[in-house]
This record gives structure tokens, sequence and C-alpha cells, in this order.
């Protein structure tokens, strides 16, 4: 390092051996200069921890979700920094070969949810997992959430008379710019977790495993912003990438009463028995052109979305969670009438029906030929009503003054199965009714 490395130039330190000068430093100095060279005396981060390629650290990483339950992880839960949906071709030719898959990715979920060390292997052969997190994993938050999609209910394995009864391969929307190559699928996998190193790992010990059985069709990885805690302990939904809290108005997830009604397939719902705890997932990948956006006037930003950027509340003003007021104002001079907060749920008598429940995460995949950066919304959406859920609210959305910022070009309908008990494999219960159905 020389002082008239580019690198360098204009730092206080240039020149100056970084570790001898750190250690040199005086007790009373030392904290801003080092925190401002080497980020160790961050708040949160150890003193100690200042090479520059330390590992960044983590309370969260020993966080785990139960594997057994009637109902899958990843769905109530709260979204955590990670996310990512990859889906799948199944390349099984029969049923028992479908069988063998969905056991062998219950087995990978099971583990890598719950966390613990791989065996080791005579290095003739190929180490068992992939290493990028070490010989010992932690659970890290993960949430690992299977659901099928409708064309596994073809000839191939026997399961057409047990399809759930609104599963239907995704078509195109007005706005829609669909591109097969990111459509669809057999299988589709959602990963959550609390960092990127833990999904992508996931993703490839199941890819690992499941050789001759499953194939990646498409794949969408997305974040969402990390904000420190409030003082006064209070929540706020994470942003998008259009600069907007996402989330707010969601139903909450942990009233269970309400998401057995509006997430979970149940007794209610015309739908076979084997599905009941299962959901439907509605996957949207969004674009988002994110340069129009940053030159589009504030008041407009917000009258498409008909909420205040900043705080996130409604436009009438007050915070996040206060609740948008349509009945006093029947012409939208306060919340457009075609905002998407009032096309999306109108607030009317009935619209209760259509509630969903989001778990959004952002994406940010590079460059277009064009200089323009692809950014969007990985969408995901659970409903026990398919139709009264995802696609109602989208027949709404369709022509909103927001589609001028955004263009879908992805995504796929998917039936996020029930969740295992112990001693079982995710996907029983759907062949164990499509056996039945074949032997009567
Ligand atoms: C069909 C369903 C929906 C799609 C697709 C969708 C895309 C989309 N949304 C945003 C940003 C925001 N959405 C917000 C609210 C909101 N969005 C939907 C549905 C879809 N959004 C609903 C049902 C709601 C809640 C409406 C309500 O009950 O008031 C908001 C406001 C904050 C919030 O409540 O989350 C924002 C911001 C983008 C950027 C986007 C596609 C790229
Ligand atoms: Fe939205």
């Amino acid at each position: 390092m020389s002082k008239h490395d580019p690198q360098t130039q204009g730092c206080p330190f240039a020149g100056l051996d970084r570790r001898r000068f750190l250690q040199g430093l005086g007790a009373a100095g030392a904290g801003i200069a080092a925190a401002s060279l080497s980020g160790g005396a961050l708040a949160g981060q150890p003193a100690h921890a200042a090479e520059v390629a330390d590992a960044p650290t983590s309370a969260t990483t020993g966080q785990a979700y139960p594997w057994h339950g009637d109902k899958q992880q990843g769905i109530t839960t709260p979204r955590p920094a990670v996310g990512m949906l990859v889906a799948f071709d199944v390349l099984a030719r029969d049923r028992d070969g479908l069988e063998q898959l969905l056991r062998t990715l219950s087995e990978r979920i099971a583990f890598l949810t719950q966390g613990g060390s791989y065996e080791q292997r005579d290095p003739r052969y190929p180490p068992v997992d992939s290493g990028i997190l070490g010989p010992t994993i932690d659970p890290d938050g993960l949430t690992i959430t299977l659901s099928v999609g409708a064309s596994l209910f073809d000839e191939r394995f026997g399961l057409a008379d047990v399809k759930p009864r609104q599963l239907e391969r995704m078509t195109a929307f007005p706005n829609d710019a669909l591109d097969a190559a990111r459509c669809h699928g057999d299988i589709s996998l959602q990963f959550c977790a609390n960092s990127e190193g833990t999904t992508i790992h996931a993703l490839r010990d199941i890819i690992k495993n499941t050789p001759g059985l499953l194939m990646v069709r498409w794949k969408q990885e997305g974040s969402v912003p990390v904000m420190a805690p409030r003082p006064d302990g209070e929540t706020e939904s994470a942003r998008n990438f259009l600069g907007f809290r996402d989330g707010t108005a969601n139903p909450p997830a942990d009233d269970r009463t309400l998401m057995q009604q509006l997430v979970w397939v149940d007794r209610s719902n015309d739908e076979p028995a084997w599905a009941h705890n299962g959901s439907y997932q509605a996957v949207r990948l969004i674009r988002n052109f994110v340069e129009r956006w940053d030159r589009t006037p504030l008041q407009e930003q917000e009258a498409i979305f008909g909420r205040r950027r900043d705080s996130g509340s409604p436009m009438h003003g007050g915070v996040e969670h206060d609740l948008p007021q349509y009945a006093g104002d029947p012409d939208g001079s306060v919340t457009p009438l075609d905002s998407h907060i009032r096309l999306a749920n109108p607030r009317t008598h009935g619209s209760e029906r259509n509630l969903i429940l989001r778990r959004p995460f952002n994406y940010s995949n590079g460059v277009e030929a064009n200089g323009q950066l692809d950014m969007g919304l990985l969408f995901i959406a659970y409903q026990a009503d398919l139709q009264a859920g995802f696609i109602t609210v989208q027949k709404r959305l369709d022509g909103e003054p927001l589609e001028e910022y955004i263009k879908p070009i992805g995504g796929g309908y998917f039936f996020t199965l029930p969740g295992v008990q112990a001693g079982d494999y995710l996907g029983s219960g759907m062949l164990a009714a499509a056996d039945a159905t074949r032997d009567a």
C-alpha cells in the first residue's frame, strides 16, 4: 500500500501498517478511528473483530422452527432477511419415483432446518455437502416450504383425481410480459432464512441429494432490508425497491382464527381432505422500472400507492398502521380511487373475503442490455381460496397507474402441502388419496 495508491488517497492512515496503527492508538482516540477503519468497534460488533475478511457475526444463527406440525413453516412465520423461490421440474418417471423424491425432500428439509453435522467421508469421494457453511450447520431461521404445481397432476404420477380444485396453470394478466423460462413448475421450494449463505447451501444440498429426480426450472433470490429495533419496541414494515413500506395492511399472522379463514384450506373449502392445512401459493416476479420511478414527483408516487412514503401512513396522515378512511372520501380526493391500496382492498362489504397474506422479497438481478437495473419484487402470497384471493385482487389492480412502473415477467400458482408428522413425509396424504382412488 503506498501513499499514492488510488485506493488509499485521501485516507488519513495511508502509508501506515493498518494493524500496527490500530494497536498503537491510545484508548481515548482509538474508538472513533478504529470504527471508521474496520467496523470492529461498531455497535453490536465485538471489539476484536478487526480483520477485513473476518466473518460477520449474527446472534440468530441458532434460530430453528419446528419441523413437525399440521402446517408447513414459512407462511405465517415472520419473513426474515433472505428469501428465495425455486421452481423445479420433476424428473421421476412414476408414482414410486415421486414418493422417493418426496421422502428425500422431507428428510433433507428436516435436517437443514434443524441443523447438525455432516458425515465426514473418505476424501477419495466427493464430500457430502458443498461445505459453504462448514462441517456443522446452524438452522439460521431456515424454513423450506414445499408446494406443487398443476403440472404435477398430469398423467405421470396418477394424481389427476386428487388435484386441489383451484390449482391451475397461471395465465397472463393484461400488463404481463411473461417469460416462459421463468414461469410454472411441478414443484416450488420457498427458502427463507436469516442469511443468503443458508438458503444457497440448502438449495445445493437438495440438488445434490435428488439426482435424476428433480431439475431446477427457474430461481429467484430476494431480500428484505434489515432495520435496527426501534427504542419504543414498535415494529415497522420493510420497504420495497420503490421506497414504500410493503406489508402494512397484511392480515395479522398471529391471529390464528383469521389465518384459518384466509390462509389455510380446511373443511369450509371445497377441496380434497388431504389438502386440509395446505394453502395456495401465488408467485409473481414483478420488474420495477426504478429509474423512471426515481424521476417521478413524490406526490404522484404517494397517489399511486395511496400511502405516504416516509411514514407509510394513510394519505390523511397519522402512523403506519392507522386505517385508511374511505367512507368519508367517496370521490377519492384523499386516497385516489385508482390508488394501489384502494383497488387492492376497497374495504367494502364482502371484500374481506379477498384478503391475502403477502410475503414479498425485493430482488436485484443485475443490469438489462439497455443499462437499466433489473430490480423488482418477488411477490409471494398465500390464501385458502386462489380465486377469491390473488386472482380477484390482481383483476382489480389491472390497469392501475402503478403499471407504468412495473412489469410482471414470471411466476406461477402452486399448492403448499400440509405439514408433516413424526415418521411421515411431505405429500404422503396426497399419494395415499391417489392410491385409494385408483384402488377403489
Ligand atoms: C395481486 C396482488 C398484489 C400484487 C401483485 C401487488 C404488487 C405490488 N405491490 C407493491 C407495493 C405495495 N402494495 C401495498 C399494498 C397491497 N398490495 C396488495 C396486493 C398486491 N400487490 C394488497 C392486497 C395490499 C394491501 C391493501 C390494503 O389492504 O390496504 C402497499 C402499501 C402497504 C401495504 O399495505 O403493504 C405497497 C407499498 C408493489 C411495489 C407491487 C409490485 C411490484
Ligand atoms: Fe401491493
